[in-house]
């Protein structure tokens, strides 16, 4: 009799594997981290060779250090980074290039070329989506104009397209599958028919061959080939890490929430079976498919994406190396009462919701003479919670639902100073649970009702227990104040990257304040861009 589930979370920084048994509780848990590339300013690549190697590798490892054949193992489920772009060669299985990382920029002047084109409005209509380089679809376009040869290629079929779900479901399987949840992140999916939609592939010259099939995110995929773990596994569950983790926090009901703090922050709210579409620049997307005794059920979300979080914590050890491990920002940034005035816009890769600014870049402002490295370190972990308000405030306009208190996950999570902070900026309770591991354990949930391991999620969510809960004790008129700052802050940073040529525009901006300046450069630069 199978005892666990094995769920594979293949997340932006690193391959886990992680063993759950019936309670829900871990069993067992092996981590890899894999290179990230940086071929140029902006850019960010995965070898995805690499990720099916790590991913594989501990899986293995995990059922090894737990002296289990794979026979224990009653399915695998896959919880992935979402809209990461990967071409592969269905015959030999290599992918044709390295895989386009979700924080990618490359793509950010063809989505402004689509907006000219009058598209964004049409695509948020279908897709639930901004149109941003974020999402896998000028990815896709990015790797066929050029990688050589890649167009025809895909024309004739020869070619797969998946993001890192289906690309480690090929690899187990040979299946060429993806999940709703997944398929909702390319931007090419349509929220409301459930299928992939002609005229955006059409206007946006995609070749349909080179999709896969979408499937609920508890369908039974097929088994692993027997060379993975010697002999085969029923692989049952995909989701993305961000829905898969609203699931595992048993986020089943419209107007629950969950934050999870990891590279960067999602916010995703439960809206039950209506796709509401944002006024306020937040992503309305596929929470997860699930297939049932009377048929297919799909709930929605409402989603808030910030790119920075636990990255930013990853800046000040990697470039600024004020702390050695992520763990001492807390103690850092505790050995003073504030941050002294100083705000980090931590915008390196721009920002995503709700401003969805691909030109505004990390902004350090307020620093006084005696600004040191805890204040700055205290900026860096407030900022995640200010991001996150953001997207709270604009949830809130968009929902009547009203949130009662705010479930977190995540590396970051376990910060306590961010999670205090966080409860008091935005006036709610902010609530951790006993497992924190929610992606896994969401794709291990996934695959366990596919193979009726657990029965159904009322059953899952008797599982969920909290560690600690958060009560808000900061003054309204303080965190509102802090928040208009806040917001003063993230202005200075908006629109700050842009072409050279630009700079012949407005020659005497050079020698004008910097008010002046950014009047200049917001003029000539929204014309193309936001406008
Ligand atoms: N104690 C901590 N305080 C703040 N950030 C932390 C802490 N521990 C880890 N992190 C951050 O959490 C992130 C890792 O979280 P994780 O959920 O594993 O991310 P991902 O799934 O995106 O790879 C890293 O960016 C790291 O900087
Ligand atoms: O790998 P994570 O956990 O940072 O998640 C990445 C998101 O899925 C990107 O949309």
């Amino acid at each position: 009799m199978p005892q666990y589930i094995l769920a594979l979370d293949q997340g932006t920084t690193s391959s886990r594997a992680i063993l759950f048994d019936h309670g829900g509780h871990i069993r067992g848990c092996a981590q890899q981290e894999f290179r990230q590339i940086f071929p140029q300013p902006g850019w960010v690549e995965h070898d995805a060779n690499e990720i099916w190697e790590t991913q594989l590798a501990v899986a293995r490892q995990v059922l090894r250090e737990n002296q289990l054949s794979p026979a224990a193992i009653a399915a695998i489920g896959i919880s992935n980074q979402r809209e990461t772009t990967v071409l592969w060669d269905r015959v030999t299985g290599k992918p044709v290039a390295n895989a386009i990382v979700w924080q990618d920029r490359r793509t950010a002047a063809a989505c402004d070329a689509l907006r000219q084109r009058g598209l964004a409005d049409l695509v948020q209509a279908k897709t639930g989506l901004e149109l941003d380089a974020y999402f896998s679809a000028t990815k896709i376009q990015w790797l066929l104009a050029h990688v050589a040869g890649a167009r025809e290629r895909a024309e004739r079929g020869e070619l797969a397209f998946g993001t890192i779900d289906s690309w480690l479901a090929f690899k187990l399987t040979g299946a060429h599958v993806t999940d709703t949840s997944n398929a909702s992140r390319t931007m090419l999916f349509n929220l409301h028919s459930l299928q992939w939609d002609d005229e955006l592939l059409e206007l946006l010259d995609i070749p349909r061959a080179i999709l896969p099939t979408v499937v609920p995110a508890n369908a039974r995929i097929g088994h692993c080939h027997p060379d993975c773990f010697g002999a085969p596994v029923l692989l049952a569950g995909l989701a993305g890490d961000q829905q898969a983790a609203t699931f595992g926090q048993a986020c089943h009901h419209p107007g629950m929430a969950k934050n999870t703090y990891g590279t960067g922050c999602f916010m995703l709210m439960n809206t039950g079976h209506t796709a509401i579409r944002s006024q306020n620049r937040l992503l309305s997307t596929i929470g997860w498919t699930l297939e049932g005794r009377s048929g297919a059920d799909t709930t929605y979300m409402l989603e808030g994406s910030v790119f920075m979080a636990g990255a930013t914590i990853q800046w000040l050890r990697d470039c600024l190396q004020i702390i050695q491990h992520a763990s001492e920002v807390e103690a850092l940034a505790g050995s003073v009462a504030d941050t002294g005035g100083v705000m980090l816009v931590p915008a390196f890769a721009g920002l995503g919701a709700p401003h969805w600014d691909p030109y505004a870049r990390g902004t350090l402002v307020g620093m006084t003479r005696g600004t040191g490295r805890a204040h700055i370190a205290r900026a860096a972990l407030e900022s995640i919670a200010y991001q996150t308000a953001d997207v709270l405030q604009a949830m809130q306009a968009d929902s009547a639902l009203p949130l009662s208190e705010l479930r977190v996950n995540g590396g970051a999570a376990s910060n306590n100073l961010l999670m205090q902070f966080q409860a008091d900026i935005l006036g709610v309770q902010v609530v951790r649970p006993a497992v924190t591991e929610t992606s896994a354990l969401g794709a291990a949930y996934l695959a366990g009702l596919a193979v009726g391991f657990w029965s159904s999620p009322e059953e899952l969510a008797t599982h969920w227990s909290m560690e600690r809960r958060f009560e808000p004790a900061m003054a309204a008129a303080e965190s509102q104040l802090r928040l208009a700052n806040w917001r003063r802050a993230v202005e200075r940073s908006k629109a700050w990257q842009f072409d050279n040529s630009w700079w012949f525009l407005c020659p005497g901006s050079y020698s004008m304040c910097d008010d002046q300046i950014t009047l200049l450069f917001v003029k000539y630069r929204r014309i193309p861009y936001l406008e």
